[in-house]
This record gives structure tokens, sequence and C-alpha cells, in this order.
């Protein structure tokens, strides 16, 4: 559905997004993850066609990111939303919904469809008198004034309660269920995980890591295991009366029971580490920094 190739945006000379190429399938949710000024919110915008890129090409459904075309059938979240203060919520999603060129009454009942899904209360307050969860539920719901098949939604939770956050990222993956694409940034790597399909790691305008979460878990993120024995085996450190080492797999697992076994004692307890995204997440940051 989405297909970006050797993409890159340079800022008066500063190399902002390097050589990024991935390939986002219809319906999945997408994440592109990374720490702050990793390159996301500019891959997000040359994906809306918002800005061009200096080299490269990104295309939606076969369409060239920046046509007419595309962005009829696009909504783009962006990380801080201008939104009209003396608006009510209404009458700002009605004034876009016109801007698409959706007739009245199919705008008037998307719009107040999606801001039940929302939960949206006070949809007749002033914008400017809203909350920010408020104002941000408003920015979703003009994403999906269109009833766009792609949505690229940058940061959709950030700074927001958990709550309201977990409000958003239930929605972003019925958004996904209904047959979307959505495409997401996040650094909070808590969302990415529990609703993306697949992700890439951004540092410094490049890609460092991709693929599903369990992959990359399975690649980045070994667990590591704590081995107890009431026997001394090589290697292990004298602690509370017994023998602990911490091995890397199982089949040292399996070695150091062998060893327990063959010098009289056994293996009394085996704890396993599994390290955390956000760990992980640091590590390949680390790595590519080295
Ligand atoms: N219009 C611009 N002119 C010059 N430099 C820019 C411009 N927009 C972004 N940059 C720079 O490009 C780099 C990438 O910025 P970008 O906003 O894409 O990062 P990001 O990953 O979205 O970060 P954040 O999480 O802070 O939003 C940063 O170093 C930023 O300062």
């Amino acid at each position: 559905m989405i297909e970006v190739e050797n993409l890159r945006k340079e800022y008066s000379g500063f190399v902002a997004v390097e050589n990024s190429t991935f390939e986002i399938d219809a319906g999945e949710v997408f994440g592109i993850v990374g720490p702050n000024g990793a390159g996301k919110t500019t891959t997000l915008k040359m994906l809306a066609g918002l800005i061009e890129p200096t080299a490269g090409t990104a295309t939606v459904a076969g369409v060239q990111a920046g046509e007419t075309e595309m962005r009829g059938n696009l909504g783009f979240l962006p990380e801080e939303s201008p939104l009209y203060e003396d608006m009510t919520a209404i009458s700002y999603l009605r004034f876009f919904a016109d801007l698409y060129d959706v007739p009245r009454d199919v705008a008037t009942e998307r719009i107040t469809e999606t801001l039940d899904r929302l939960d949206l209360e006070h949809r007749n307050r002033a914008i400017g008198d809203m909350s920010k969860g408020m104002k941000r539920k408003v920015a979703i719901a003009r994403a999906l004034v269109n009833d766009p098949d792609v949505l690229i939604f940058d940061e959709p939770a950030s700074g927001l309660d958990p709550l309201t956050t977990n409000y958003i990222i239930e929605f972003t993956r019925e958004l996904s269920e209904e047959g979307r694409t959505v495409v997401f940034s996040a650094h909070n790597l808590f969302h990415v995980e529990s609703i993306c399909d697949r992700l890439v790691v951004m540092n410094r305008g490049k890609i460092i890591a991709r693929g599903t979460i369990e992959g990359i878990r399975e690649r980045h993120g070994k667990s590591s295991y704590t081995v107890y024995t009431d026997v001394e085996v090589p290697d292990s450190l004298q602690k509370n009366g017994r023998f602990v080492r911490e091995v890397e797999d199982m089949e040292a697992v399996e070695a150091i029971r062998e060893r327990a076994i063959a010098a009289g004692g056994s293996v009394v307890d085996i704890q396993t580490e599994t390290p955390s995204l956000e760990d992980i997440f640091l590590d390949i940051a680390g790595e590519a920094e080295a």
C-alpha cells in the first residue's frame, strides 16, 4: 500500500532522513519509532506529501506522495495540530469536510459517529476551551472527515494522560481492524508494542532496526538466565549459600545442570530475565551510535 524507496530529506544541507526504504501493507499498523530528532516527523510529512523529498520516492496505493489523487485518500494527524480556537468541534470538522467536498448529510453523520466513537463530550464548546485530550480527539476526527484508507498519525498520544492515551491507542487499533492502513510515530514504545504489526526504529535520520516486535526482540533482546546451584560450577559466584551464574542461552543452562549433577548437586532455581522493549531500543540506539 505504501512504498518508500531511498527517501532522503535535507534541510539546508542538514540530512534529516537518509536512505530510508520500507513497505507497508494494506491494513497494517506500522510504527516509526525513535528519539527526538530521529527523523520521524520528516518521514511522515514526506509520506503525506506535505514536504518534498530531496531524493527517493514515496508512493501510496501506487500514487506519488503529494498528488491530489492520493491526498483525498489520506488522513494526516500532525504532531501539533493548530486548531481554530474560536470554532466548536462540530463547525471546525464541518469546515474541513467542506474542503474535501464531502456532502453535508454524509459529513454530519460521519462527524457525529467519529466523535461518538472517540467519546468526545462538549462538542459544541469552543475548541479553545477544550482540554488537551479533547483537542487531540478533534484533530483525529479531522483526519477522518474524508473517510481515508490511509492514516498517518504523528505521535497521536504524546503528552496525554494514560486514560486518553489508551482510548486513542484502542481507537487506532479499531481503525486498522476496519481495513485502514495506519502509520504512526512514537517515542513511547509501550504504544508501539500494543498495536504495531511491524515497525522501523530510526536514529539520526537512519533506520537502525526493522521488523515485527517479536523479530526485533529475538534479534536484539535476548533473554538471560540466572542459574542457582547447590554446588560450585565453573565461573559461579557464591551468594547466600548458593552458587549463581548468569548465562545467555538454554544450552548453557543445560551445561550447568550437567556440571552440577556431576559434582553431586543440582540446579535449585533458574530466573529468566527478558529485556523490556525500552531496554532493547536503548541498546539498538547505543550500538548504532558506537
Ligand atoms: N524545517 C526544518 N528545517 C531545518 N531542520 C529541520 C526542519 N525540520 C526538522 N529539522 C531537523 O531534522 C531532524 C529531524 O527532525 P524530525 O522533526 O523529523 O524528528 P522527529 O523524530 O520527528 O523528532 P521529535 O520526536 O522531536 O518530533 C532534527 O534534527 C530537526 O531539528
